[in-house]
């Protein structure tokens, strides 16, 4: 992965691990609205990402890409893949049960990915540092082990649902996400 110096977790940086009352291995991690681009049963052209965790540690999750997330005619929109890789990384940060947002992510594009092809994805946390968390992703095509397509490094922040309040929609958060107090 080439990634830039904001992306690489500083020496010592700890790695979490699995949190006490986490989720156990091999639980599958519910879409956190509905709406969602990347998770978001109810999204007519989303990428569905339905992840789980197989060690409470690290998601994975598949995404196959449809005629809605072209770019050149029959392959894969590199904006579409990005998104992928921030919806994945942003499961995995959810393990720690903290809200996070993106503040950078970086993508390295391997190969075309052709409409119909599954991906593979997977993500886990190099380092947390105060509110800063260190993240990485991969997407495989075609299977767990097959070869990598796209690959990702992230910084995701570590904010309040204050922010959700104030910028969005925190209501409809709630509504239907109910492991975070809004009014803690
Ligand atoms: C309820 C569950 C919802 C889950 C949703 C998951 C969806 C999937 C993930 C997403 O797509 S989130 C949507 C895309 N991201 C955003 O909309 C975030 C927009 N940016 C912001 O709201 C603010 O810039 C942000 C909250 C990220 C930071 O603002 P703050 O005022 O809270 O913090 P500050 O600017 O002081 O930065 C805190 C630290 O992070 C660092 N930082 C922030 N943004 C950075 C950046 N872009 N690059 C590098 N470093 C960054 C910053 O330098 C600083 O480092 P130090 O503590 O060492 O001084």
């Amino acid at each position: 992965m080439t990634r830039s110096s904001l992306t690489t977790p500083p020496a010592g940086a700890a790695v979490p691990s699995p949190e006490a009352g986490g989720p156990e291995p091999g639980t599958t991690l519910g879409s956190h609205y509905s709406r969602c681009f990347g998770c978001g049963t109810e999204h007519p052209t989303g990428l569905h990402l339905a992840a789980r965790t197989p060690d409470g540690a690290t998601v994975e999750a598949e995404f196959t890409v449809g005629e809605a997330h072209q770019g050149a005619p029959r392959l894969a929109h590199g904006g579409v893949l990005a998104a992928a890789m921030d919806e994945v990384i942003g499961m995995s940060v959810y393990l720690f049960r903290k809200p996070y947002v993106t503040g950078r992510l970086e993508t390295d594009y391997l190969l075309p990915v052709p409409v119909g092809t599954t991906l593979h994805l997977r993500a886990w946390c190099n380092g947390i540092v105060g509110r800063k968390a260190y993240l990485e992703a991969e997407g495989r095509i075609g299977a767990p082990d097959g070869p990598v397509a796209v690959r990702a490094a992230a910084l995701f922040i570590e904010v309040d649902m204050a922010h959700f309040a104030e910028h969005g929609d925190v209501a409809a958060i709630a509504a239907e996400h109910h492991d975070y107090e809004v009014n803690p």
